[in-house]
C-alpha cells in the first residue's frame, strides 16, 4: 500500500551568513514524513535540528537561508509560494510548537485573545463568538478548564503554557506539526502527561509529527521512525522498532543507543560518544563522523559514505554492517 507524504524534503541545504562566509548547518538533507506518522529528529546540540525545522516552516532568520533543495508540504512547494499564499497555507496545513512556551506567548495578552487572534487571522469571516467557542473547545482538547482562557501566560504553570502552545498549533487543524523539544523545560511527570496527550491528539485529529529532541530514549518510544542528524546531515533514518540493538545501524546511532541506560543490558557498560561535534567551518572530509568513529578506516576520511537501504533503515556509512555488540 503506498503512503501519502505530508512532508517531502529534497536535497535541502541551509547556510548561515557569517564573517567566515556562508557556513552550511543543513547539508543536502532528504526525507519524508507520511500521513499519521511520527518521525523523531535526534542529534547532539548544534547538529542542525532547529535550523532544519525553521527551514521546513520557511521561517529562517538570523542570516540563515536555503542554498539549495526544496520543501513540499501536502505536495506544494513552500519556497515557490508568494507571501499571501504562504500566509494562509502556513498554520492551517503545517504548524510548529516552539522550544520555549514562555517566549512563544505574548506576556501582555490573555491566552484567550491570542487563540482568538490566531483563528481570526486565518479566517476573518469567523465571528468573535464562534472563535471563542472554538477556543473553549481547544482548551477542553488539551485538558485545561476553559475558565483559564482569561489568564495571562504568567498566571499559568509551565505545563499549562505548553498545552496552550499546543492548542494554538492545532487550532487550524493542520496535517503536519513540528514539535521542537516541546517538553524539555518541564519536570518528568508533566512531560509524560503532555506526551501522552500529544499522541492522543494526533490519533484523534489525524496529523503527522516531526518530533525534535536530544532525548533518544523518548524519541524512539514515541516515533515510528527516527532520523539521526550529525553535522547537518541525516546520517540515518531508522524504523524505531529496530533501535533496541545497534546492530547494522550507523556508528553514531550506536553511540546514542549506548548512551541510554535502558537500552543497555546489565553486562554492557554505559558509554558516551567520544569527542565533540566539529564547528561548521571545520567539518571533516569524507564522512564527517570519522574522527569520532571506532569503525573508521582510511576510506572514511577520503570518500563520502554511500547511502545504503537496509531492512532496518536508510544509513549513510561505509561500514554499517560491522556495527554491533560484538564489534565494539
Ligand atoms: N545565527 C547563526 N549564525 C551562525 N551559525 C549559527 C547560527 N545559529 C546557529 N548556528 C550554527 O548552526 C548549527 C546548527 O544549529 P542548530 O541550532 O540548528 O542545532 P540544533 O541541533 O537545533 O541544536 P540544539 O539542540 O542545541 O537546539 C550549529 O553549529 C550552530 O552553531
Amino acid at each position: 500500500m503506498s503512503r501519502t507524504p505530508v512532508l517531502e524534503v529534497n536535497n535541502l541545504s541551509v547556510g548561515y551568513q557569517t564573517t567566515k562566509g556562508v557556513l552550511e548547518a543543513v547539508r543536502k538533507v532528504d526525507f519524508s514524513v507520511y500521513e499519521n506518522e511520527v518521525v523523531g529528529l535526534i542529534g547532539e546540540s548544534g547538529s542542525g535540528k532547529s535550523t532544519l525545522a525553521y527551514a521546513i516552516m520557511r521561517l529562517l532568520k538570523n542570516g540563515a537561508h536555503v542554498t539549495e533543495g526544496s520543501v513540499k508540504v501536502l505536495g506544494q512547494d513552500l519556497y515557490n509560494m508568494d507571501p499571501e499564499t504562504l500566509r494562509t497555507f502556513r498554520w492551517s496545513n503545517i504548524s510548529m510548537v516552539f522550544q520555549s512556551a514562555m517566549n512563544a506567548l505574548n506576556p501582555v495578552m490573555t491566552v484567550e485573545q491570542q487563540i482568538i487572534d490566531t483563528l481570526r487571522f486565518h479566517d476573518p469571516s469567523i465571528s468573535k463568538k464562534a472563535a471563542l467557542e472554538l477556543a473553549r473547545e481547544l482548551f477542553r482538547l488539551v485538558r485545561i478548564d476553559p475558565s483559564r482562557l482569561k489568564s495571562y501566560p504568567h498566571e499559568l504553570s509551565g505545563g499549562m503554557r505548553q498545552r496552550v502552545i499546543i492548542a494554538i498549533a492545532i487550532a487550524l487543524n493542520p496535517k503536519f506539526v513540528i514539535m521542537d523539544e516541546p517538553t524539555t523545560a518541564l519536570d518528568v511527570v508533566v512531560q509524560k502527561s503532555i506526551l501522552d496527550q500529544i499522541m492522543e491528539l494526533k490519533e484523534r485529529l489525524g496529523f503527522s509529527i516531526l518530533f525534535i529532541s536530544h532525548d533518544f530514549s523518548l524519541v524512539s518510544e514515541i516515533a515510528d521512525r527516527v532520523a539521526v542528524m550529525y553535522c547537518g546531515r541525516l546520517v540515518e533514518v531508522a524504523n524505531s522498532g529496530t533501535l533496541s540493538t545497534p546492530d547494522g545501524h550507523h556508528p553514531y546511532t550506536e553511540g546514542l543507543i549506548h548512551a541510554i541506560p535502558r537500552f543497555t543490558d546489565k553486562k554492557t557498560k554505559l558509554r558516551g560518544i567520544p569527542g565533540t561535534p566539529p564547528a561548521l567551518d571545520k567539518i571533516p572530509s569524507g564522512c564527517s563522523f570519522h574522527p569520532r568513529c571506532k569503525y573508521a578506516e582510511e576510506v572514511c576520511s577520503l570518500q563520502a559514505p554511500p547511502i545504503v537501504k537496509t531492512e532496518k533503515s536508510i544509513v549513510e556509512c561505509h561500514f554499517h554492517a560491522k556495527v554491533g555488540e560484538h564489534n565494539g
